[in-house]
């Protein structure tokens, strides 16, 4: 504290004492009378049951620091995007990582998919990459994005995490098989957020100047190596430092130890995606690296905790509708449908200015004048100018002009989003090439000694909590599908672990 520091009421009068009441005392001077003027008193407890926001309804426990983005190489041949157009170019980043299902209090070595939360702070505004530590997911229709996460949560009657309810959804939406295999892998428990790659999942898209882009997928590998826990392992932590993997890498930034991660990115042209194999927009496919192989395009370094969790990590907001010109969207129905619920979700939270918050706000200028005012506003709200569009009193200048660049270098939409189709009603439905990736990472489990068998052994310690024996035969089924040796087993491991 600096020596010229002092307390104060929030107002900043300036208080003699932080620790005392305002009372009419008896006069035995054993209780007294609180008194309204007592305005600290007052303002200190008011202000104490305020303290909590909601938390996220997903992906509650998190971690975050900043670090740096530098790119590998001058990009300009795929995007436009300016954070990459230069070897060495560096960018500010937030990152934030999470499990996804349980509450914020909740062990972090917890089985589950683990979010990716990163702010790019670039010179063409912020980009975020909002992402998870596994390459699939396990829908693609978002309408059941709510249902899944609610069977992965607590039971709405007894309120305790419930395999019943888990697994029921997922034999039910079997969509899921290829994602349910890497979570009860040994990926499923990381050994800290040090040791785990990232995946955008998503197909994106890289986009020019000149009209033209690529589909492209991008994954951050861990230079840390890939590292897990056991079962038993990650069970034990739980119990005895829930939040490991928060310490965890908060020590080791304080050692000056610096976790980082290389970025790269699977490059396709919109041509290929037409004839591909796999439906690039189905986010339960992976692209195979010998079909489109890694090109690196930069790297992530973390190198500063938060000063402040509440202030820079719990009011971070990340979105993937947040992007720079350079990166698009593709036509994912669930990324579009993300597109919407990330904001939303942010305006619910944290209030409709929350791109104001220092966590959130760009390191470039904002010029906004058509969002204006709005619960907790806290700039200058752009003072007396135009608060409609084309003014010619004073008209509004726009990047291009400024910079010199072309109007294309901004455009929203690209070639291949010219769409002719009717309005429709869409669900996905369940095919045997959905289970075709999946026996694919089955056999690769198979080339690393024991992972099978303890991919069996953690599905077993789930689904052995299923109390119906019908579900149990449909999860056998389920993974039956994918391998039928697979589904044999985690019968007979299961049925003769509830025989026990
Ligand atoms: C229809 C599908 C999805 C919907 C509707 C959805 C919705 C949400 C919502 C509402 C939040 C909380 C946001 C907040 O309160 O600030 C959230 C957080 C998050 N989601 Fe999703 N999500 C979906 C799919 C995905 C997918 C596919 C990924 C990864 C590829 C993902 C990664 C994340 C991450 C990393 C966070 C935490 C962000 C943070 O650190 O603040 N989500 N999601």
């Amino acid at each position: 504290m600096s020596a010229d520091k002092y307390y104060t009421l929030a107002e900043g009068c300036p208080f003699a004492s932080s620790s005392t009441a305002v009372l009419m005392r008896n006069r035995q001077g054993t209780g007294g009378l609180g008194l309204l003027q007592d305005t600290q008193l007052i303002e200190t407890l008011a202000h104490f049951s305020r303290e909590r926001i909601p938390e996220r309804v997903v992906h509650a426990k998190a971690i975050g620091a900043y670090g740096v983005f530098e790119a590998e190489a001058d990009c300009s041949d795929i995007t436009s995007a300016s954070f990459l157009n230069k070897a060495g170019k560096k960018s500010p980043v937030l990152l934030r990582v999470s499990t996804v299902g349980p509450e914020s209090g909740s062990a972090d070595t917890s089985r589950d998919v683990h979010g990716w939360g990163m702010k790019i702070y670039t010179d063409e505004g912020n980009l975020d990459w909002v992402f998870n530590n596994t390459p699939v997911f396990f829908i693609r229709d978002p309408i059941k994005f709510p249902s899944m996460n609610r069977s992965h949560k607590r039971h709405p009657r007894s309120h305790l995490p419930d395999a019943n309810m888990f697994w029921d959804f997922h034999v039910g939406n079997p969509e899921g098989i290829h994602q349910l295999l890497v979570l009860f892998s040994d990926r499923g428990t990381p050994r800290s957020v040090r040791f785990l790659n990232s995946y955008s999942g998503h197909t994106y898209k890289f986009t020019k100047e000149d009209g033209s882009f690529k589909y492209i997928k991008i994954h951050m590998k861990t230079q840390q190596g890939v590292k897990n826990f056991t079962r038993e392992e990650a069970t034990k932590i739980a119990g005895e430092d829930p939040d490991y993997m928060i310490r965890d890498m908060f020590e080791a930034i304080e050692r000056k130890e610096y976790p980082s991660w290389d970025v790269f990115v699977q490059v396709m042209e919109p041509s290929e995606a037409e004839t591909y194999r796999w439906n690039i927009f189905d986010m339960t496919k992976v692209w195979p690296h010998k079909d489109f192989p890694l090109r690196k395009i930069g790297k992530m370094t973390l190198n500063q905790n938060p000063n402040n969790y509440f202030a820079d990590i719990e009011q971070a907001s990340f979105s993937p509708s947040t992007m720079v010109p350079g990166f698009s969207a593709s036509a994912d129905p669930v990324l579009q449908a993300r597109l919407f619920a990330y904001p939303d979700a942010a305006r619910y939270r944290l209030g409709v200015n929350y791109q104001q918050l220092p966590t959130n706000a760009a390191k470039v200028p904002v010029y906004c004048p058509f969002e204006r005012d709005g619960k907790m506003r806290f700039d200058g709200n752009y003072g007396g100018d135009p608060n409609y569009v084309n003014s010619s009193l004073q008209p509004t200048k726009y990047y291009p002009e400024v910079k010199g660049v072309s109007p294309q270098s901004l455009a929203l939409h690209t070639e291949h989003e010219k769409w002719v189709g009717e309005v429709s009603t869409y669900t996905s439905h369940i095919t045997d090439d959905d289970f075709v990736q999946p026996a694919e990472l089955w056999d690769i489990l198979g080339r690393e000694p024991g992972h099978q068998e303890r991919v069996i052994e953690n599905l077993v310690g789930s689904v052995r909590e299923v109390k119906s024996p019908n579900l149990r035969n449909e999860v056998y089924a389920l993974f039956g599908r994918v391998n039928q040796d697979l589904g044999a087993k985690l019968k007979q491991a299961t049925e003769a672990a509830i025989g026990k």
